[in-house]
């Protein structure tokens, strides 16, 4: 089942003798979805050499030839004229080998945003996913194989810090591009600053959503639920700090704990679940552990917070919690300052439009940010002054893959997705060309 573009050691990585059980037993209730040896330096250094072989094909082949097989946006470069008719051109070249590293919520979709971007541009990428979700980028491999892809350019590794490590210090490596926390990305930059490799970072957030009280009620409501329980909250992106003008708390309050102890957890695949288990059973526990600390610094639960046993017996003993509101929240708390990474949402009140900007940068973390107003004015100026690489206006979690993704300050650098990718996977070479005689100073 595993093509040649997916680089693999034979015993890295197979799938268990599962495929009759359901989906949700595999994901919720801890059993062995497959069985995958980490790789090492030999497969690592196997896996480079096999990606630049195909890197020095693939990168001389136009990018129409590329568009054969990967949907190529325009890369191009300028042309800029010069006295006496001479000129220069700029030409956009790939990189060389990149390495892709991904973080377990969005598995599938990370290796899509690395390597698409990647090969466009004439690179090879050598990816490794998370190792708490190794499946999906072998498929993404096996895609990439049946749309003409070739054999090597697009290789999956599997295993974690260590052949994260390993990756990152590769001398035939060109880039790094990574998704996942800011402690690990610190690492990251770290090593590959010692190559003078080019990193892209997708860190962690602590994105702050601002309601006024001028807001379309029922519209900031069910943007708040979309900022913080969509998939489980397991969402870099997700506003998870609320921040409501004074006046219209209460309201606000009524409505967001109506609706959030009405959404159906259990069996991600029925068609009526709008929220499944967290991805582990200690990472349960650490967003329980979140949920216990704020109540001891003060903040109310004003629903959720608590393990979930779904009535199904297939899901019994799944890592299900109950979508958390916490009020009382003050900017001191834990629960307010770091990243939960699960489905809990802190509220905390404000009063004025600059207050609420100072209080809302007042953070590491940059990745994104969003306001509920009916004022255009304000909207925009809030747009302008939140520090953060994205601001949702009367919206959030909107992401569609044509449209710039990244963090300012410690949620990272670079950008993911749009056309401005280009610039991430692409160098520049200036070519000057003298159209007259060679004016000498000697
Ligand atoms: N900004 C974004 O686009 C974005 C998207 C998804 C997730 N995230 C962030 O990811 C985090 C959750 O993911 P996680 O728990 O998988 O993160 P993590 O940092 O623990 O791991 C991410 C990846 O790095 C690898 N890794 C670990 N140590 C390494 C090392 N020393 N060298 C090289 N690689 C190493 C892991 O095996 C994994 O593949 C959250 O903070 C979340 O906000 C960010
Ligand atoms: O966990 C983060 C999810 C996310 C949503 N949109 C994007 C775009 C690009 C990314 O790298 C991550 C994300």
């Amino acid at each position: 089942m595993i093509g040649c573009t997916t680089w693999l050691h034979p015993y890295v990585f197979y799938l268990g003798a599962q495929p009759a059980c359901k989906p949700a037993n595999l994901v919720c209730v801890g059993r062995i979805l497959c069985q995958m040896v980490p790789c090492g330096a030999e497969e690592v250094d196997e896996a480079i050499k096999s990606a630049h072989a195909a890197y020095l094909q693939w990168r001389k082949m136009a990018g129409m030839e590329r568009a054969r097989v990967i949907c190529v946006l325009f890369i191009k470069g300028q042309h800029i004229q010069l006295p006496g008719g001479s000129f220069a051109y700029t030409r956009r070249e790939p990189l060389g080998v990149c390495v892709g590293i991904g973080a377990w919520n969005y598995p599938f979709q990370i290796a899509s945003w690395k390597s698409a971007p990647a090969l466009a541009c004439g690179n090879a990428m050598v990816f490794k996913p998370s190792p708490m979700t190794p499946v999906t980028a072998v498929i993404l491999a096996e895609i990439y194989k049946e749309a003409g892809v070739p054999d090597g350019l697009f290789c999956v590794v599997q295993g974690g810090a260590d052949t994260g490590t390993l990756l990152c210090q590769h001398p035939k490596v060109a880039k790094v591009s990574f998704t996942g926390s800011v402690p690990t990305g610190k690492k990251v930059m770290e090593m590959s600053a010692k190559g003078v490799k080019q990193v892209t970072l997708e860190l962690g957030g602590k994105s702050p959503l601002l309601i006024f009280k001028d807001c379309e009620l029922e519209n900031a409501v069910k943007g708040a639920l979309m900022a913080n329980f969509l998939t489980q909250g397991e969402v870099c992106c997700n506003g998870t700090r609320v921040y409501v003008q004074r006046e219209i708390m209460p309201q606000f309050l009524e409505k967001v704990v109506k609706r959030t102890k009405a959404i159906p957890v259990g069996d991600p695949l029925l068609d009526g679940t709008r929220m499944g288990a967290l991805i582990s059973k200690p990472h349960l526990e650490k967003v329980l552990g979140f949920v216990s600390q704020a109540k001891k610094e003060g903040a109310k639960v004003l629903c959720g917070g608590e393990p979930i046993v779904p009535s199904d017996p297939n899901l019994k003993g799944g890592y299900f919690m109950a979508p958390c509101v916490l009020d009382n929240c003050r900017d001191d708390m834990t629960c307010v300052k770091e990243e939960i990474f699960g489905p809990v949402m802190s509220v905390l009140p404000f009063d004025t439009e600059e207050e609420v900007i100072g209080r809302a940068n007042n953070t590491t973390f940059g990745l994104a940010s969003g306001v509920f107003t009916r004022d255009i004015s304000r909207a925009h100026r809030v747009a302008e002054n939140l520090e953060a690489g994205t601001c949702f206006i009367n919206n959030y979690n909107i992401s569609p893959v044509e449209v710039p993704f990244g963090g300012y300050k410690m949620s990272g650098f670079g950008r993911e997705n749009g056309q401005v990718t280009i610039e991430y996977y692409s160098q520049l070479k200036t070519v000057v060309v003298e159209m007259g005689d060679v004016d000498s100073l000697f």
